[in-house]
């Protein structure tokens, strides 16, 4: 049976049940997801000094063919975009910024150092959304940065993100479309701190500088981003969850919630309708921890699921800001994004596709028998039919024909790096 034969079969079990598969489909295409750059070149930039990747996170493998310049990077992020249904944006780090050769350090970063990724965006209708890089650097080599006890290298970091947000401002004035600044810092200590409130404290006063710019919300979004623990800082992390929802809820700044960055058994998808009833917007890292914030690319798992259900089910789709945060050399990269991506696209369909008011009534009548047999029922829906019609619309490979691609890809181009 054809694709469209498929789906007609597929759209009549959903319609049973009062689902609006077109329409569905419809909201689906009006959703970005922010996908990251830094999948790849394993998070190493284009700064003239390479640096060591630093700040607790490692990326493990060395599948070949990774990106080496911003053109093989671009040309790349343009191969996996053809692979995916939707209308996507791009999250760039400092350190993928252009000094045509030039060493600038990252406190004297300007916008002009990104222009070729504006154009670049521009000429394939992508939004951008920023992070300032506070790790890789030898003013992060004890692995503090903004809540450093020496003021001189607070105050740097301090300048590089004051940039980073001239930077962000720009992009977003550029592109017409609001830049996503994060700020996520690797502080913390490997044992048992003495004191743990002074560094907090000094975050504080950091980030209070940082914002005391004003910039205009048009252009730029300000969120933070918390973290449990990293490589070699096991007992005490600065920026924690608390620290920073605080800090967020009474900054009016947005909470980005990383999901490999919490206890293992800590869901970010039963996070969000909190945040939600105190801020406009959240912002999501949708990453896939194994064991530990191990940045695997992220599978249709059922917490992937269930941060797709959050999300629709409370009507937020333009409230969550969705960017993914996952690193993996020891597959082809295009690949990874590919599979990542559409991964969560998959996931937002689903959710989509669920009779998510007959369950919500459910279980205001206290029928929880009903709820679970629905639930249930539907993980055996004939949702790949839908997903296939979905990436045909949409110009996309359906199934598994994009794989047929990247590896043509990986022969013509990145067999060559
Ligand atoms: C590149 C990092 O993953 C990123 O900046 C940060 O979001 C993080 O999740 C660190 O664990
Ligand atoms: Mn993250």
């Amino acid at each position: 049976m054809s694709i469209e034969a498929n789906y007609q079969v597929a759209k009549k079990q959903y319609e049973q049940w009062g689902i609006d598969v077109d329409a569905a489909l419809e909201k689906l295409k009006q959703v970005p997801i922010s996908i990251h750059c830094w999948q790849g070149d394993d998070i190493t930039g284009f700064e003239v000094e390479e640096r060591e990747l630093s700040g607790g996170i490692d990326v493990t493998g060395n599948y070949p063919g990774k990106a080496t310049t911003p053109e093989q990077l671009r040309n790349d992020i343009e191969k996996a975009l053809s692979l995916i249904p939707g209308k996507h944006r791009i999250n760039l780090h400092a350190i993928y910024a252009e000094t045509n050769g030039g060493k600038v350090d990252r406190d004297q970063l300007e916008p002009k150092h990104f222009q070729n990724w504006i154009d670049w965006a521009k000429e394939h209708d992508l939004g951008l959304d920023f992070n300032p890089t506070l790790f890789s650097h030898p003013k992060a080599e004890d692995g503090l940065t903004l809540s450093h006890p020496d003021k001189e290298i607070r105050d740097f970091w301090i300048r590089h993100c004051k940039a980073s947000r001239r930077i962000a401002e720009h992009m977003g004035k550029e592109l017409g479309t609001p830049a996503l600044t994060n700020i996520w810092i690797p502080d913390g200590y490997k044992d048992i701190p003495s004191d743990r409130l002074t560094p907090r404290k000094r975050l504080k006063e950091s980030l209070d500088e940082i914002y005391a710019d004003q910039i205009d919300e048009r252009y730029n979004l300000d969120a933070v981003e918390s973290k449990l623990f990293g490589i070699g800082s096991e007992a005490y992390v600065v920026g924690s969850h608390e620290f920073y929802m605080g800090y967020a809820l009474k900054n009016n700044k947005l909470c980005l919630l990383d999901s490999g960055h919490y206890h293992p058994t800590e869901m970010v998808s039963n996070k969000i309708s909190s945040l939600l009833l105190f801020s406009d917007k959240v912002a999501l890292h949708v990453s896939r921890p194994v064991r530990w914030d191990s940045d695997h690319v992220i599978t249709l798992d059922d917490e992937l699921k269930e941060i797709g259900l959050e999300i629709v089910r409370n009507d937020a789709l333009d409230k969550v800001m969705i960017g993914l945060d996952f690193f993996d050399a020891s597959i082809n990269r295009v690949a990874a994004w590919t599979i990542g991506t559409r991964n969560m696209v998959k996931a937002l369909l689903y959710a989509l596709l669920m009779p998510n008011d007959q369950l919500r009534t459910y279980q205001d009548e206290g029928n929880f028998t009903d709820r679970l047999a629905v639930l249930e029922e539907f993980k055996t829906y004939p949702f790949g039919y839908i997903w296939d019609y979905y990436c045909q619309e949409m110009n996309v490979p359906s199934g598994m024909d994009w794989l047929k691609d990247v590896r043509e890809y990986e022969e013509t181009e990145l067999s060559k790096r």
